[in-house]
């Protein structure tokens, strides 16, 4: 059995590992439960600290930390996305027992990580915790009186309370509440809990390379259950559980990426057709665009744009993977880029995905629910007004503008495009998505008003959707 190398700095060549760390059986070294989650406790403090995506934050901790293994990053990730799912609902439980006890508490990761423990986990204070917070190295330090206080108050508490505010049970900012209470009334709690849940592992299967059985038999060979989607026609969901998809030599051949039904649809409802000039014009890091070169059968002109070139860089390696050979890529300097004023009226489709709150994504990303502020939607808004108009200059007549966004607010979607058609009556018409989906996609019905297409994750066990078609008149 190899011995565990341990060092200070790894100098010498050897690599360092900490000594909570050991050795299984087969050589690969595994963290103790308190070392995990000592490592939780950091990573969330990060996350608190780094105003950026957690996913993004995340994968750089674990860059930085090769020694974690994939069972330990696997226990500190979930560890991290449970306390992000149950932040206000722990929130709310710490300040009780802090209440409760009469102490004063500012809380830290340590907190969170502690409250999910008794409420998640029903440990036991004076049973359980100790052999967790040991102060050891590499491990949570003792608990503090005012911590095991706080921890023996709530014990055994359960995860809701009656007392709890609503925003407090589905998890979101006070104003969010109130504005979904607004929006959708009744609906408000059935949309709000289904946001709670954890999304499905969702692959596209790229028609460039294989069809959806093929793709199906292949996934099953490998020991992945796949079932098709409802709505996408080249999707499949993964009904086993975790799988590392990295590993899968289908994902490394390009014949499957991972990608949400609902954007699946998104990039079908632009009815990219082969040998079109089609602009997809906030491409990121290529989700869509790989969508809809599949569409054009490689065959005719695909521009992926964005004014992040780190995005469109990232879509390099995922292109080629897929064999998708008709994509140049362009760096914008904004939406109003020369570039647009130069292409101006000679696509025949342009998809505008738009940046966005990301609402309809809050089971992927439940951090972002607390990112956001009704300053940062209000500055979407003006910047969604404005990449629609100059997306619409792309379009050549005849052709269509396609408005997404993976938001559930309605000021982002359908007041985006009745502010925009109201100043251009003249040029555009809105396109039923509902036409569209017949001819692109079939059965079953478009969800949505027929006009629009709105996907939630309630109804449609997606991502929140919504994609507007507007046809260029003159
Ligand atoms: C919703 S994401 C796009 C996701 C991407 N279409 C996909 O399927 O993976 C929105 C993108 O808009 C880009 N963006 C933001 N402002 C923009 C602008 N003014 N013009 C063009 N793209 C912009 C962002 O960099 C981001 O990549």
């Amino acid at each position: 059995m190899p011995r565990p190398v341990r060092g200070r700095d790894g100098a010498g060549g050897m690599p360092y590992i900490p000594p909570s760390i050991s050795f299984c059986r087969n050589g690969s070294p595994f963290m103790h439960n308190a070392a995990r989650l000592q490592a939780a406790i950091e990573l969330l403090a990060e996350i608190e600290a780094v105003p950026r995506p957690a996913d993004g934050t995340a994968s750089a901790y674990f860059r930085d930390r090769r020694f974690i293994g994939s069972k330990d990053r696997r226990a500190i990730s979930d560890r991290v996305w449970g306390v992000l799912r149950r932040w206000a609902k722990l929130t709310w439980w710490l300040h009780w027992g802090a209440m409760r006890t009469g102490r004063d508490i500012k809380l830290t990761a340590r907190h969170r990580v502690l409250a999910d423990l008794m409420i998640t986990d029903h440990l036991k204070a004076d049973e359980d915790l100790i052999g967790l917070f040991t102060s050891d190295r590499h491990c949570p330090d003792r608990l503090s009186n005012s911590e095991m206080a706080i921890a023996r108050a709530i014990q055994g508490r359960p995860q809701w309370s009656k007392d709890m505010p609503p925003a407090v049970r589905f998890e979101v900012p006070d104003w969010i509440w109130s504005r979904f209470a607004g929006l959708y009334g009744e609906e408000a709690e059935r949309e709000l809990s289904a946001m709670l849940d954890e999304a499905p592992v969702d692959l596209r299967v790229n028609t460039l390379k294989t069809d959806r059985a093929t793709a199906a038999a292949a996934l099953e060979a490998e020991g992945v259950r796949v079932e098709p989607t409802r709505l996408s026609p080249l999707g499949l969901r993964v009904r086993s559980g975790r799988v590392n998809l990295g590993g899968l030599k289908l994902f490394n051949d390009g014949l499957v990426e991972v990608q949400d039904e609902g954007s699946q649809l998104v990039a079908l409802l632009t009815d990219a057709r082969p040998g079109m000039a089609v602009v997809d014009f906030c491409a990121g890091a290529g989700g869509k665009t790989l969508g809809l070169a599949a569409a054009m059968a490689n065959k005719g002109r695909l521009v992926a744009c964005d004014v992040s070139e780190g995005r469109l860089e990232r879509s390099a390696v995922r292109l080629k993977r897929a064999g998708a050979h008709n994509v140049t890529r362009r760096v914008l300097s904004s939406e109003q880029d020369k570039w647009v004023k130069r292409q101006a009226r000679t696509y025949d489709r342009v998809l505008a995905d738009a940046p966005c709150t990301g609402t309809g994504t809050w089971r992927r990303n439940p951090d972002a629910r607390w990112r956001l502020t009704a300053e940062h939607l209000e500055d979407l808004k003006g910047r969604q007004a404005s990449i629609l108009q100059s997306a619409a200059r792309l379009v050549k007549p005849g052709g269509r503008l396609v408005y997404a966004t993976c938001s559930v607010l309605p000021e982002e979607n359908r007041g985006q495009i009745d502010a925009f058609l109201a100043q251009h009556a003249e040029t555009f018409r809105l396109k039923s998505v509902g036409e569209v989906w017949a001819e692109v996609i079939g059965s079953p019905t478009c969800p949505g008003d027929g006009e629009t297409l709105r996907l939630t994750p309630c109804r449609d066990d997606t991502d929140g959707f919504f994609v507007a078609v507007l046809e260029r008149t003159a």
